[in-house]
């Protein structure tokens, strides 16, 4: 009998991208498997005209796959890991994180190569809050703009001369075949990528076993192993990916290495925490972290948010 398999996704050309690149690697695994995208629009797609931090709520770009998973629509979703809430509704999990691409934040301008080349007032797309306070606190006079949509349409306005420069996922662009835009990458130090960027998840049912059974084998142990100890400071955090928390975890040397960080949107607190720990306890780490940046006074910043925080563990 043949197999088949449904793969929910967004319709935006990335998630696109994403969805069949599962498909083609499960392909060539599974060469008798049947696979089919179901195309799917969620609300963070749908509401473009107000920045997601204010539209508020966790999931946005995700809750409407998940659903669609529970009714049996499909089988598994693709994720970008930066998309996927800390906590699944019951019956679902994310068993596979795939080999991460490049985690870093790319800078993207027509005119300037870095941002340091921009003059002190350059003005700059981006919508995420974490990329808004990094960059704000290195070049305080630049002015920081929303920038929504799809990738494509955030180089439209680019182009379009609305700003000097945007900021976007440097693994977004080469997915799409657009690494000729990233005039510089901008590293650890510069820009702390998001919890999970870069890296691709597989959600499923948590009792399909055929399906577990069949997608088990693109699980990256590394990959997964970074991304469970950066999801720990999301969850002690309560945070999201429209919060400025950013996180990144690395393997050095039989041992994980992390570095997270909270500030303000306007770049002016920014507390970092750095530590390392066992391979068997991530999620030690991420908290680990969290508990190092709320002793700073982070939850204060997110509190601000309207994040609510739990006190600090004494
Ligand atoms: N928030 C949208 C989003 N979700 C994942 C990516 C990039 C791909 C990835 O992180 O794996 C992007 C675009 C961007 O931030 O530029």
């Amino acid at each position: 009998m043949t197999q088949r398999l449904r793969i929910a996704t967004r319709k935006s050309p990335l998630a696109v991208w994403q969805a069949e690149e599962v498909a083609g690697r499960l392909k060539a695994l599974h060469p008798q498997l049947e696979i089919e995208l179901v195309r799917m629009s969620t609300r963070g797609d749908q509401i473009l005209d107000s920045p997601l931090a204010k539209i508020g709520g966790k999931g946005l770009f995700v809750k409407e796959l998940e659903q669609a998973l529970l009714s049996g629509e499909a089988d598994i979703a693709v994720h970008s890991m930066k998309d996927v809430p800390v906590e699944f509704p019951p019956g679902l999990g994310l068993p596979v994180v795939l080999e991460r691409d490049s985690p870093f934040d790319a800078f993207v301008s027509n005119r300037y190569d870095t941002p340091a080349d921009m003059p002190v007032d350059a003005h700059v797309g981006s919508a995420s809050l974490r990329r808004q306070a990094q960059i704000m606190s290195r070049f305080p006079r630049f002015k920081v703009s929303p920038l929504r949509g799809n990738v494509n349409t955030r180089l439209a306005k680019l182009d379009a001369g609305e700003f000097d420069a945007i900021i976007l996922a440097a693994s977004g662009l080469r997915r799409l075949g657009l690494s000729e835009r990233i005039r510089s990458v901008l590293d650890a130090g510069d820009s702390l990528p998001a919890i999970g960027q870069g890296a691709l998840g597989i959600e499923t049912r948590l009792d399909d076993s055929r399906v577990m059974n069949l997608v088990a084998p693109l699980d990256d142990a590394d990959t997964h192993c970074c991304v469970r100890a950066e999801r720990a400071l999301n969850a002690r955090l309560n945070g999201g990916c429209q919060v400025p928390i950013a996180g990144y975890a690395t393997l050095e040397g039989g041992r994980l290495r992390m570095r997270g960080l909270v500030g303000t949107p306007d770049g002016t607190r920014i507390h970092r925490a750095e530590a390392d720990g066992p391979l068997d306890m991530p999620e030690a780490l991420g908290t680990a972290i969290a508990e190092n940046l709320l002793a700073q006074g982070a939850g204060e910043i997110l509190a601000a948010l309207g994040i609510e925080q739990q006190a600090p563990a004494r």
